[in-house]
């Protein structure tokens, strides 16, 4: 495909998106099965360019003048991929797919953009407008630097899992990917940001991939499940393990070790999780699926450690899901609160005396993070809260109150909240 025809496919695809509500992965798959003379590199180019129009929709539209698609996608082209006004000019006249001549003022937005500096944090930052109550109470004057950064694209990042084998083994396997050890995590290794229009998932053809050597992992979940602790030998409860990427992390840390028993209310989301802990070497995993009667019957009290990667809005993603920022209302924000609150009171049944909650989000919105575990502590008697980590590299990440937030402008991860709850109380304890 020549550049018009793609230019156009990316306004085709970002009206469906938008138009129909579509998440962007149903609406790029859709396009790509209807489009069978676009070769792999044009359908990484238009996803490349939609996922950037979305990253950046609202920024753009202010600088263009001009919430249209058709606006977003030219001004992703001048702004982001710098590309000067001629070619794009050529771009949209091309015979026979060209989307059409530029306008006058199109051709002034792309030359003489909108000042963004007088724009709100929200615009700036690229963030629902209902969300910027939620953003300055988290970030304050920083708002707006947050979201930009949460509107980059983001690198690869692999957790090595060592029981198969060990990073140095690791980094050289993946030396084609350009990998490279993060001095966070030592069992972590990061591949830098793919281009907007390079074709991604070379990880997974790698032979280290297939011998369970690593997994995709952003780095802030892997933080997230080392703030776990000590777990070797221990029983351990992954409560919302949903496709198993904290389950596996938390098996690779017991090292075979003690039982670590993965629950999710959906059980179609487990179905992966066998499969996945297979490849990994993992062999002291029991899956209790809710389609059985009284999964989890037994297990009260009992668990050294409960972790809960609550269903939340997702916003620590955006770098990687751009459209579900646009697409999060109001309504689903307050369901997963309910959600959250659930899983905490569920949660804390399971922990023995003396053992912890892990309660993790990957949102960066405190109405999902400290407000929910200031909710729980109010209702809920016999926990303590515990510093969410005690690593030297990751201490400067403690709030206040010792939970854990990284963001992408603070800790180049995902966005991820992390509390730590110590039960000091049996269950039995609770005030009536
Ligand atoms: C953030 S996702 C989990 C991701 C997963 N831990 C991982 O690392 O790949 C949240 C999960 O919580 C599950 N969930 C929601 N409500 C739940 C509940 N009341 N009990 C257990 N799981 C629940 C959802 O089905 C979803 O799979």
């Amino acid at each position: 495909m020549r550049d018009g025809g793609r230019l156009s496919a990316a306004i085709e695809v970002l009206t469906d998106i938008e138009a129909r509500h579509r998440p962007a992965r149903l609406a790029l798959k859709s396009w790509g099965t209807d489009a069978r003379y676009a070769g792999s590199k044009d359908r990484a180019w238009v996803s490349g360019l939609v996922l950037d129009a979305l990253r950046r929709r609202r920024s753009i539209a202010w600088k263009m003048g001009d919430d249209s698609v058709r606006a977003a996608i030219l001004g992703v082209l001048k702004y982001e991929w710098d590309w000067p006004v001629d070619r794009i000019a050529a771009a949209v006249t091309e015979e026979p797919h060209g989307h059409g001549a530029l306008t006058e003022a199109e051709t002034a937005a792309l030359e003489t953009p909108r000042d963004l500096a007088d724009a709100p944090a929200s615009v700036r930052g690229d963030y629902p407008q209902w969300l910027e109550a939620s953003f300055a109470r988290a970030f304050g004057d920083a708002a707006a630097r947050e979201g930009e950064a949460l509107s980059e694209r983001a690198p690869i990042d692999l957790r090595v899992n060592t029981l198969k084998t060990d990073p140095a083994r690791a980094l050289k396997a993946t030396q084609p990917l350009n990998a490279a050890a993060v001095p966070e995590l030592p069992n972590a290794l990061r591949i830098p940001a793919p281009a907007a229009t390079d074709r991604a998932g070379a990880v997974e053809t790698i032979p280290a991939f297939s011998k369970g050597w690593f997994e995709v992992q952003d780095l802030g979940s892997q933080i997230a499940a080392a703030c776990a602790g000590q777990v070797k030998g221990a029983q351990v409860l992954d409560l919302c393990a949903g496709g198993g990427g904290k389950t596996l992390a938390l098996a690779a840390a017991m090292g075979n070790t003690g039982q670590i028993y993965a629950y999710d209310s959906e059980a179609r989301r487990l179905a992966d999780t066998i499969r996945r802990a297979d490849r990994a070497g993992v062999r002291n995993l029991q899956i209790r699926s809710p389609v059985t009667e009284g999964p989890l019957v037994g297990l009260e009290g009992k668990m050294d450690v409960v972790f809960i990667d609550a269903p939340c809005s997702g916003s620590g993603a955006w770098r990687r899901h751009p459209d579900t920022k646009w697409r999060l209302s109001e309504e689903t924000f307050a369901r997963r609160q309910s959600d959250q609150d659930a899983v905490l009171d569920l949660g804390a049944t399971f922990v023995k005396p003396g053992g912890r909650m892990i309660y993790v989000t990957c949102s960066v919105l405190p109405e999902e993070d400290e407000d929910r575990v200031a909710a729980f502590l109010a209702r809920t008697e016999g926990f303590v809260v515990k510093p969410a980590t005690a690593d030297e590299h990751l201490s400067p990440r403690l709030t206040p109150e010792g939970y854990l937030r990284l963001t992408p402008a603070t800790a180049a991860t995902d966005g991820f909240f992390v509390a730590v709850l110590e039960r000091t109380q049996p269950l039995a304890d609770k005030a009536p």
